[in-house]
């Protein structure tokens, strides 16, 4: 069985396989993170070995732990993936998003492809059919659009995503809605009409922490997947066990 290991800037996924077949997945803040490890190597002593995609700081404590009780495979840019990647500065780019192509090279194999990780931040990744993945773009979140508003501002309110909201706001409170949901929906909608103008044949994947709330809202034509990323380190932890 394979431990799988996502911390984002909000939240930690962890996921155990068995083979391809995701068994069981937690989320959880990262300072539940030795408790809710505990628990999991209770109920699955079967555990052999484990992959870590972090884009935080400062994770030593965990890697060590990981490293203690698992045969631990670090995401870094020396390991083996199934694409070539042409990212221009590919030691910074981010482990979930080498996680997300991966996923998409092994589920979508000679398709072009656009994964849309809806989480702190809104990514866009792009691998053409040839298995080369190009890069994409980074947006603020849903969050973190709600939240910067309120921030930088001297009067805005803090709003959370609600399930209604009018185009035409007719209060400060709809307006922001108005203003921060739409806003997402449209930059979604419009990059994906870019992509499909530029690539025939698209195939196009939404994920992240967002994805429930925004797939029923947006065109069709989208596999909505909360768990892409957790196969794509799957995928990358088995491809390295054959290499
Ligand atoms: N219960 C929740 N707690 C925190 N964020 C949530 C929750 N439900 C939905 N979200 C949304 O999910 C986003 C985080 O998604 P996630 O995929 O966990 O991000 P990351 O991978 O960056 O940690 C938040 O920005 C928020 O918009
Ligand atoms: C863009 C991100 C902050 C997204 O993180 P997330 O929203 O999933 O927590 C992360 O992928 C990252 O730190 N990337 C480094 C920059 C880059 O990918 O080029």
């Amino acid at each position: 069985m394979n431990l799988i290991v996502d911390i984002g800037n909000t939240s930690v996924k962890m996921a155990v396989f068995q083979g391809n077949s995701l068994q069981e997945k937690w989320v959880f803040p990262l300072s539940d993170f030795f408790k809710i490890f505990q628990e999991i190597l209770n109920q699955y002593p079967e555990i052999g070995a484990s992959i870590l995609s972090s884009v935080v700081n400062s994770v030593s404590e965990e890697k060590k732990l990981l490293q203690k009780h698992t045969k631990l495979v670090e995401l870094t840019p020396i390991l083996s993936f199934p694409f070539k990647n042409k990212y221009a500065t590919p030691s910074s780019l981010g482990k979930d998003r080498i996680a997300l192509v991966a996923a998409a090279t092994a589920q979508f194999p000679t398709k072009n492809t656009l994964v849309i990780d809806a989480g702190t931040c809104v990514t866009y990744d792009f691998k053409n059919a040839k298995e080369e993945y190009l890069g994409g773009a980074i947006s603020p979140g849903l969050e973190m659009r709600f939240k910067a508003l309120h921030k930088f501002t001297a009067k805005l309110p803090l709003l959370k995503p609600e399930g209604k909201f009018e185009l035409t706001g007719n209060s400060t409170e709809t307006s922001i809605v108005s203003g921060v949901i739409n806003g997402l929906l449209l930059e979604i909608d419009g990059t994906i009409a870019a992509y499909a103008t530029e690539y025939e044949d698209l195939t196009i994947i939404l994920t992240g922490g967002d994805t429930q709330f925004l797939s029923m809202r947006l065109k069709n034509g989208i596999f909505a997947n909360s768990n892409f990323l957790l196969e794509g380190l799957n995928y990358i932890l088995e491809f390295n066990k054959t290499q």
